[in-house]
């Protein structure tokens, strides 16, 4: 049995019908910005989803863009933005007529300054995320359960501890008008043939191994990095050859302890940046705001 390593979902607490009450829909409001570079793109898989899949190619980090394009607003959001390709990332938006309305992280990265901070900056309106896990500042803090929308479209927050304490997993809404198959922003919880590092910021083997749910086979599974130029897997995929997770728990461990990676070279500017949302200067004011 694969270990995907992300974890149950605790409570499915809002339901679409509370679409306009719901505490983390935002008000939309036009970005702006300058093209820089795109690697791919993939089809989505219905008529309302446009997505992209974005690379920062010094950290190997994937930005996902979504968004709802059958709304009359084009509510859209970024998952993972990196501060080196805002203004790349926030032209593309402006370019296909999108309002962003989030800018969120799967979790507090390490190898790279989060682009959320300098994307709220420029778009006024716009609204970051993490998780509350996480322990860091945004003006939302998600938990599992939590769904974010976009249009009619919406996405599931998943706990997925283990690379960091507070790492979560953003899945696609399951239902009728959702794009089907689902898919699974996993950060560095799950990676292509792999999975995250679990010796720093809270990280440990055995979250990773014990934080599970089951997703349907044909879930993609979309990772926050890649490091070998995979773009997409599957979760049927995943459970066949990821060479981790498909070992027993005492193996994974052991994997894990012997992995010998280097510390990432910007762990010391990134992590105290990504706390704030990238921004040193975050608004406490903000933050309040939000906890209240
Ligand atoms: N060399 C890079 C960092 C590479 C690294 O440690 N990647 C992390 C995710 S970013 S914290 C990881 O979990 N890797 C798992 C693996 O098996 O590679 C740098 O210096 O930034």
């Amino acid at each position: 049995m694969l270990r995907l390593n992300l974890l149950r979902v605790s409570a499915v607490v809002r339901s679409p019908s509370h679409f306009s009450a719901h505490p983390i829909q935002a008000k939309q409001r036009p970005a702006m910005g300058s093209l820089s570079y795109t690697t791919s793109s993939k089809p989505s898989s219905g008529d309302k989803l446009l997505f992209r899949q974005l690379f920062e190619k010094e950290s190997s980090t994937y930005t996902y863009l979504l968004a709802d394009v059958s709304h009359p607003d084009k509510p859209a959001l970024l998952i993972d933005p990196v501060d080196k390709t805002v203004e790349r990332d926030l032209s593309l938006v402006k370019e296909l007529g999108l309002k962003l309305i989030y800018a969120m992280n799967t979790h507090v990265h390490a190898d790279h300054v989060t682009g959320t901070g300098l994307i709220k900056s420029k778009v006024p309106g716009v609204q970051s995320i993490i998780s509350k896990a996480s322990k860091s500042k945004a003006d939302l803090l998600v938990e599992a359960g939590d769904k974010i929308y976009f249009g009619d479209l919406f996405l599931e927050v998943r706990g997925t501890p283990g690379h960091t304490l507070g790492c979560v997993t953003y899945v696609t809404g399951d239902g009728p008008n959702q794009p089907q198959p689902r898919m699974a922003f996993t950060g560095d919880a799950l990676l292509i043939r792999g999975c995250g590092r679990t010796d720093f910021q809270g990280g440990s083997s055995h979250e990773l191994y014990k934080s599970i749910f089951t997703l349907p086979k044909e879930t993609l599974i979309y990772p926050a990095h890649d490091y070998k130029g995979f773009t997409v897997s599957t979760v049927g995929e995943e459970m066949l050859y990821n060479p981790r997770l498909t070992k027993d728990e005492e193996t994974f461990k052991n994997i894990m302890e012997n992995l010998n990676l280097p510390y990432p070279k910007m762990i010391d500017v990134a992590v105290p940046a990504n706390m704030v949302c990238g921004l040193q200067d975050f608004s406490a004011k903000q933050v309040e705001a939000v906890s209240n």
